[in-house]
């Protein structure tokens, strides 16, 4: 289940199974709130007592109705709290079926939760679409600090399942939902954003639309890279050469943990070219990177040419004087794959004549600030909040980036977005059993830059390489674990790749055929 679906989308492929009689709405809501009762059940077994359920005017409210008489079935002592009347066809008729008591939310008191499990939020879920009041969320809030557990029917109630963003007028309810449960598939706002802080345990449940046809476009998560990333036979240029640019004296750190990353990755070679007066420190802290003194842009003229040089990796600790400048345009007028990080970036986000230069074959590998530099209209889209119809989300913001620039670009964090120009887009999700805060650590960033190069200097495609280095990066932190640094990544690296062959072969796959992709 990889797919990460806009409420647009799930709403299209919900109208094209109904009108064409595959499945009615009701059976739909059936199956959503027996989904929503058996991930409770899986989740707390046993659990059973007071539950409240809150219900909203739409189908996340029919949900909740269902909800409501599903668990007073299994014994549960249930009440309805209703924001406002059902308002749609399904939502009526499953209110109509429910025979307990249900009272306005506006009447809800401490009273009422006392001794409650469990507070079903089927308040809202895809159809948001503009801001909620604390009419909303204060009685979650009441119900949370009640002691009841909160299950969130689709998405917790106020984030834009879009954009992960909380759609609020003022305050919101602190910390996530308990347990979350959506429907045949995952959306974008339940991973981008607040939205993958706020979820709590999650599960997607089957509602039988799994076979329905998709739209276009539709956003996939980052899995697990296979056997293609083991290495052929071959000798070492047959695994390309990376050549990773530093700065001066004292400032080579960064480019030297993206240089070691690039070798740890398995590109066949990897040099670092530093300035000349910063050769004595580099010779002293490596061994198997090669090092080569490069002070002007005109010293990268023959390496340039090499057409054994597959990759290059600029921007860790580069700098950002006119020489750096000069050296990043002779490294794209060369037209070769090339992660371009930091201080490259905030070169390219100055001078548009460098900016011109970009192509297809780069990836670029910003964090907010310096995506915000390179694209302030977009990042300043993206940091609104949402107001009413449909939410600008990081996905939207680097999907026009990359068109914009014409390169891949990967926007950092926790929800990692990766988008082609071509407008396909990947996240990878740092959550849940691979949440990984101890990432935020100095220098992560410049491993992440070398591991993606290395991956381009053995000839996989940008896009590519970038989601498995997405993917590496956050596997080698959890590798490691707490007390992570910089340096730890790339030495957790060999591990994670074994993790991953010896998983291969158990599935029966040959570990050794890897055309790269
Ligand atoms: N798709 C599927 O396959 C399936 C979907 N299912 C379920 O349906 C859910 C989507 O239902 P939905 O489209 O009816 O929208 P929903 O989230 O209930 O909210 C819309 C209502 O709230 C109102 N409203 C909005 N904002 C408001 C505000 N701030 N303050 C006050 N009111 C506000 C809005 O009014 P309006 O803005 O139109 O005036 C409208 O009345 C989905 O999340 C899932 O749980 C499942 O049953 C099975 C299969
Ligand atoms: N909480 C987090 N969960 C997952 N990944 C994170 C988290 N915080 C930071 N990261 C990752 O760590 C890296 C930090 O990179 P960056 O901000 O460029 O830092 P630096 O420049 O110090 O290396 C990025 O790949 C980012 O996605
Ligand atoms: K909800």
């Amino acid at each position: 289940m990889t797919e990460l679906l806009t409420s647009a989308q799930m709403r299209a492929i919900e109208t094209a199974a109904i009108s064409a009689g595959r499945v009615t709405g009701l059976a739909l809501m059936e199956r959503a709130g027996q989904g929503v009762v058996d991930a409770i059940q899986t989740t707390w077994p046993g659990l059973c007592g007071r539950a409240v359920v809150f219900c909203g005017p739409g189908n996340n409210g029919g949900d909740g109705y269902v909800i409501a008489r599903l668990l007073q079935a299994q014994g549960w002592q249930v009440a309805i709290f209703a924001l406002a009347p059902p308002a749609t066809p399904d939502a009526i008729a499953m209110a109509a079926a429910w025979e307990g008591p249900s009272r306005p939310l506006a009447d809800l008191a401490a009273a009422d939760l006392q001794g409650a499990a469990l507070c079903i939020d089927a308040l809202f879920g895809t159809g948001l679409q503009r801001p909620i009041g604390p009419e909303v969320w204060q009685p979650l809030a009441l119900a949370r600090r009640a002691g009841a557990r909160i299950v969130a029917v689709d998405i917790l109630s106020g984030l834009c399942a879009d954009s992960g963003q909380v759609r609020s007028l003022g305050g919101y309810l602190d910390g996530p939902a308990d347990l979350t449960v959506s429907f045949e598939w995952a959306k974008l706002g339940h991973v981008l954003a607040e939205g993958g802080q706020r979820r709590g345990a999650f599960r997607v449940v089957p509602i039988g639309l799994s076979e329905e046809p998709h739209p276009d476009g539709v956003v996939r998560l980052v899995t697990a890279p296979g056997a293609e990333l083991d290495k052929a036979q071959g000798h070492k240029f047959s695994h390309g050469h990376l050549l990773v640019l530093s700065g001066g004296p004292g400032k080579g750190g960064a480019a030297r943990l993206a240089a070691r990353a690039g070798l740890r990755i398995g590109a066949g070679l990897v040099t670092l070219g530093c300035p000349p007066a910063a050769m004595a420190e580099n010779a002293t802290r490596m061994d198997a990177v090669m090092l080569t003194p490069l002070a002007h842009a005109g010293d990268m003229v023959s390496l340039l040419a090499d057409a054994r040089l597959t990759a290059l990796c600029l921007g860790p600790g580069f700098g950002l004087g006119a020489g750096q400048a000069a050296k990043l345009a002779a490294t794209l007028r060369a037209r070769k794959p090339a992660v371009l990080d930091a201080d490259a970036l905030t070169l390219l986000s100055r001078d548009p004549e460098v900016r011109a230069l970009l192509h297809d074959q780069l990836v670029l590998t910003p964090h907010g600030g310096e995506f915000a530099r390179l694209v302030p209209d977009l990042a300043a889209q993206m940091a609104n909040p949402p107001g009413r119809g449909p939410a600008f989300s990081k996905v939207d913001a680097v999907r026009a980036a990359a068109a914009r620039l014409g390169v891949v670009v990967l926007l950092k964090g926790p929800d990692t977005v990766i988008a082609t120009p071509g407008g396909q887009v990947q996240v990878h999700a740092a959550l849940g059993d691979r949440a990984a805060p101890w990432l935020a650590t100095a220098g992560a960033g410049d491993v992440l830059a070398g591991i993606i190069a290395g991956l381009l200097a053995r000839g996989f495609r940008p896009d590519r390489a970038a989601a498995m280095g997405a993917w590496l990066h956050v596997s080698a932190a959890r590798n490691f674990g707490p007390g992570l640094i910089a340096e730890d990544l790339t030495e957790a690296l060999p591990a994670v790749l074994r993790g991953l062959f010896q998983a291969e072969a158990g599935a029966g796959v040959s570990a050794s055929s890897n055309p790269p992709a």
